[in-house]
């Protein structure tokens, strides 16, 4: 595994927690865009937001997406980086990009079992059940415009794991 694997998805669809385990098996560093730009900001997302705007929040993440980049590291991102067209096509030529696809009902579950709002100030001021459909609506066809590969993130961690393994493997194969 020598390029750097970018995990990109909506809220709850597991980017942190796949590639925390993903790094683990394959004994590489494992990276957090926001993880590592809340570190460096020392405020939380929704400080930065309430600061900054989403505006702000957005060039940072670009920065931590240019800074953590690098040889054998899987790169958990935040939801929102595909908005970024410069984002898309930066991580489309510097490593592989696997989309974890779960359908609204899933990540609406996930998130209200787990919402970490300091992370995950609101987007769009309406209740979870909404923001989540009308913002995985507007963006799901840029998941996949910069997705390499897509894989189900509905199912188990251990499956999630395997299927992103057999599609490296494909990858390499061809
Ligand atoms: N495959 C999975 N099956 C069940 N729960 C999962 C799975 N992947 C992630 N989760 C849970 O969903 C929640 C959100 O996961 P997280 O990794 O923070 O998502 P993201 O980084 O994509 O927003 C966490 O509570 C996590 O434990
Ligand atoms: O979808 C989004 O726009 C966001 C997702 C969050 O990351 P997770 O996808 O890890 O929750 C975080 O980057 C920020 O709150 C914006
Ligand atoms: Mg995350």
């Amino acid at each position: 595994m020598t390029l750097p694997i970018f995990l990109i998805g909506a809220r709850g669809c597991g980017k942190t927690t796949v590639g925390h385990a993903l790094s683990q098996l394959h004994v590489c560093q494992f990276v957090d865009t926001d993880h590592w730009l809340q570190e460096q900001a020392q405020m939380t997302v929704a400080q930065l937001v309430s600061k900054e705007g989403w505006h702000g929040f957005r060039a940072r993440e670009t920065e931590a997406l240019e800074a953590v980049t690098a040889p054998a590291r899987v790169v958990a991102t935040g939801g929102g980086i595909i908005l970024s067209e410069y984002n898309r096509k930066f991580m489309r030529e510097q490593g592989v990009v696997i989309y974890l696809s779960a359908p609204v009902s899933v990540l609406v579950d996930r998130l209200e079992a787990y919402p970490k709002e300091s992370q995950r100030p609101t987007l769009t001021g309406k209740p979870i059940r909404e923001e989540v459909g009308e913002i995985l609506a507007g963006r799901e066809a840029l998941y996949r415009e910069a997705a390499h590969h897509v894989v189900n993130a509905a199912q188990d961690l251990d499956l999630v794991i395997a299927e992103i393994q057999t599609a490296l493997r494909l990858a390499r194969a061809s």
